[in-house]
């Protein structure tokens, strides 16, 4: 579209654009230029006018060149052009048709992305940086899991390992949350190994086994003759062998009440008395504690103390049951095969449906209850392969929700069966309790509130 007589008016407009805009013929012949595009290449707008694309590129002025290529495509094109200044611009250039639809002028404008094209090139560094790394991280982790004989499969098992790698490098006080058996005992001995007190001692105390009357002797040891019954050369208590290590208290929701404040003293001050003592001994110890009660209740219900719980759960570390995590349920199947196939000098297979049933059961006694069962497995199992018949009956039964266990005696009990096996199947399906909801057609919190009520949340 060809105006001529309009051109000083678009010549004043287009000077007045703050942008890099240039007009050549389709030989490549420069008509206009706005001043900006003079200052990009380092050179007077004016001087411009009247010289060829194509010389303009052979003096090395900006490479390559946009009129060709919309001449030959005859339609909008956009690239990166380099300027003799190291520029990266982003040049797009757009045909322009005379009255009779012939293509008349190209027309461009272009836009700096040097920052933009030097970030990309940072991240894109970065990211193969970040990738080196995480693949060294993650083959130093599979190392460190394997020589500990911990399987960390699942995404949530390896969040728990990272978290329990960040904290063997410090000091810090320590509570492992999660059901019996998940591993709460192995993570901490885990912690302790990767810290610095690894050469030191790993004093073990569950706290719901020793019986109330011995407890201050068993961990605070005793004087000679500090009571009747008592060694005549004194003890040294738990607390003090932990000296220079890792003390943990296992089961710390068991502790009776009445101990708890000698505990938070020992914890607070790192000094004790032995029973029957008048020194206070010093201690150095790195404190894990672990429990499978809910210590919040516990702490409402009045049986333990809130400044006890503060003091051990600094950095809490829960630990997923192992239902939920099914992803670790295979490997850990082949850990313990091969430790039993030795420990019993046996060689065993397991056959395809007792895995099926094996990835499906509920695990209520986590990887213990199935550290027992392969045991029993291995043992029993008269043959090379191992099949469903060798099972366990509790563990044959069949988990899809089409056929509910008929122990259920009233129809009320076995739509309810039902019902736990659907939210069963939809949590290893959707994994979260929104996602189960969204997919069965129902509210989140009535997803909960069943998954309570069947105690498999
Ligand atoms: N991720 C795992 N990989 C390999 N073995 C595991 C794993 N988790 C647990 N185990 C094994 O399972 C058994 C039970 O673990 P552990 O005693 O640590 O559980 P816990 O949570 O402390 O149980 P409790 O609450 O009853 O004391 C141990 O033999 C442990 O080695």
């Amino acid at each position: 579209m060809s105006h001529p007589n309009t051109w000083n008016e678009n010549e004043q407009i287009l000077h007045s654009l703050k942008d890099d805009i240039l007009v050549t013929n389709v030989d490549g012949i420069i008509l206009k230029v706005s001043e900006v595009t003079g200052k990009i290449y380092g050179v007077d707008s004016e001087s411009l006018i009247g010289k060829s694309v194509y010389d303009l590129e052979a003096q090395g002025l900006f490479t390559p060149i946009l009129t060709p290529m919309v001449v030959k495509e005859n339609k909008k094109i956009t690239f990166v052009q380099t300027t003799n200044k190291g520029k990266k611009l982003l040049v797009t250039g757009i045909p322009v048709y005379n009255e009779k639809g012939e293509l008349y002028r190209v027309v461009s404008y272009s836009h700096d992305i040097t920052e933009l094209a030097e970030y990309k090139d940072f991240l894109i560094t970065m990211e193969e940086e970040m990738h080196r790394v995480k693949t060294e991280l993650d083959l130093l982790r599979s190392k460190q899991l394997h020589d500990a004989g911990i399987i960390a499969n699942s995404e949530d098992m390896k969040k728990v390992i990272a978290t329990a790698l960040q904290l063997s490098e410090v000091d810090v006080n320590a509570l492992i949350l999660g059901e019996s058996g998940v591993g709460k005992s192995l993570l901490a001995k885990f912690i302790h190994n990767k810290s610095h007190r690894s050469k030191g001692p790993f004093i073990e105390v569950n706290c719901g086994a020793i019986p109330d009357s011995l407890f201050e002797a068993e961990l605070f040891g005793y004087e000679p003759g500090a009571f009747t019954g008592a060694h005549q050369k004194g003890k040294v208590g738990l607390i003090e062998l932990s000296n220079k290590g890792t003390l943990f208290l296992d089961e710390i929701g068991e502790l009776p009440l009445h101990h708890q404040v000698k505990v938070l003293k020992v914890i607070q001050e790192k000094q004790f008395y032995r029973v029957g003592g008048t020194k206070p001994i010093n201690v150095d110890f790195r404190l894990i504690s672990a429990t499978n009660k809910d210590l919040k209740s516990a702490i409402q219900e009045k049986k333990f103390r809130e400044d006890l719980y503060f003091r051990l759960n600094v950095v809490p570390v829960t630990i997923p049951p192992l239902r939920t995590r099914t992803e670790d349920i295979v490997p850990l199947i082949h850990l313990l095969l091969e430790q039993f196939e030795k420990k019993y000098n046996r060689s065993k297979k397991l056959d395809e449906a007792v895995i099926h049933h094996l990835l499906h059961y509920e695990w209520r006694g986590n990887v213990r209850e199935l550290i027992n069962i392969m045991e029993r497995l291995v043992v029993i199992s008269p043959s090379t392969l191992i099949t469903v018949d060798q099972l366990p009956d509790h563990l044959k039964e069949d988990l899809s929700p089409s056929a509910p266990s008929l122990n259920a005696q009233t129809l009320k009990e076995i739509v309810e069966e039902t019902e736990k096996q659907v939210l069963l199947k939809a949590r290893k399906k959707y994994k979260t309790t929104v996602g189960m909801a969204k997919a069965l057609g129902t509210s989140q919190p009535s997803i909960v509130r069943k998954m309570k009520k069947y105690q498999i949340i």
